[in-house]
């Protein structure tokens, strides 16, 4: 196995505050401190050429965990082997073998274009000479960013950006690359690219850790999904046994002429209005059918738009939560 995790445990030491004032500054002087349990034993393997996606609601420890697993956090508890490795301890030499790119924090540098960041990304890997010419011409033409990576940093778009990220992590021929939110505020095209660079690297080899709130990724992608919630792991296996797990949801949006009317239909379940006239249903299609419901819609009023949609994954995550919950 290329990554093993046995019973990883991370707490997290943080300073108790009042809420009065006058606690507040009792605070300051008698400090109380508090585990916060943010990765409770979690357990998994992840074999050579895999994309995982790493699913979950905010605070469910997927940052924490993949902080661990780049060797940047130690954990409180457990064993985790990277190619041999223990991240945390053997973190010099470990890293030269991984990649890392968050959607939130640069690794490049804001005044300088991103090829003077490369060339010192080749001195700190101590890459030869010819292999990093050959690496960056091959990504430069992948990712079609010749011109992109002369330019200052702070001139490139978001999606331009993250197209220089990736070369960054990838420079030094990583075997894993982590990814945190890799096309968090990227537009649909720029999302593509990325999705598309991940998918061919991956096609070479390249195993792939992804955190991510947007299902596309995952589904595009990944062909397995890990779902942590409250630090711990409550489903890994395929995105298609993650939906049949939880049944066939839908989410549709209609636009009425008439005020959109009460539904009372069992398996149908209004979740936002957006104006009188449109509304966001859930429909559990295991109680009713698609064709049912808008049979039953047509009986009631004038349809003048609607559109059909996947779960968005937190729904998705939440039915999974009621579904496992005893
Ligand atoms: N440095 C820290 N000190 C104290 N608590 C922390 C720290 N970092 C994270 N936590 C807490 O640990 C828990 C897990 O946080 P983590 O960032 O791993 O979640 P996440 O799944 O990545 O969330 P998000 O999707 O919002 O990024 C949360 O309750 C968070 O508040």
């Amino acid at each position: 196995m290329l990554i093993e995790v046995n019973r990883l445990s991370k707490s997290y030491t943080t300073f108790q505050r009042g809420h009065t004032f006058k606690e507040t500054l009792k605070s300051l002087f008698h400090r109380k401190t508090i585990e916060v349990p943010a990765v409770k034993g979690i357990s998994f393997q992840v074999a050579p050429g895999e994309i995982v996606g790493f699913l979950g609601p905010n605070g469910a420890g997927k940052s924490t965990t993949l902080k661990i697993l780049t060797g940047v956090l130690h954990p409180t508890s457990g064993d985790v082997r990277i190619m041999g490795y223990v991240p945390w301890k053997q973190r010099k030499s470990y890293v030269g073998r991984i990649g890392a790119v968050f959607g939130q924090k640069s690794q490049l540098l804001w005044d300088i274009p991103p090829l003077d960041a490369f060339y010192m990304n080749k001195a700190i890997y101590s890459i030869p000479q010819d292999e990093f010419e050959e690496t960056l011409d091959e990504l430069t033409s992948l990712l079609d960013v010749h011109e992109v990576i002369r330019k200052p940093t702070r001139q490139l778009s978001l999606g331009e950006r993250m197209k220089c990220e990736f070369m960054m992590a990838m420079l030094h021929r990583p075997q894993i690359v982590f990814l945190d939110e890799p096309t968090i505020g990227l537009d649909v095209i720029a999302k593509e690219n990325i999705r598309e660079f991940i998918g061919k690297m991956n096609r070479r080899g390249v195993t792939f850790i992804l955190t991510t709130h947007d299902l596309d990724d995952v589904e595009q992608l990944a062909g397995r999904v890990i779902v942590i919630n409250h630090g711990e792991i409550v489903f890994d296996d395929s995105i298609v046994a993650m939906r049949s797990f939880v049944g066939g949801g839908k989410m549709v949006r209609m636009l009425t002429e008439e005020r959109f009317p009460d539904l009372n239909m069992p398996g149908a379940t209004v979740v936002r209005m957006i104006s009188p006239h449109e509304a966001e249903i859930e429909l559990d299609t295991g109680v009713i059918k698609i064709n049912d419901f808008f049979a039953r819609m047509n009986g009631m009023c004038t349809l003048l738009d609607m559109s059909v949609q996947e779960l968005p994954i937190d729904r998705v995550i939440k039915q999974l939560y009621l579904t496992k919950s005893p």
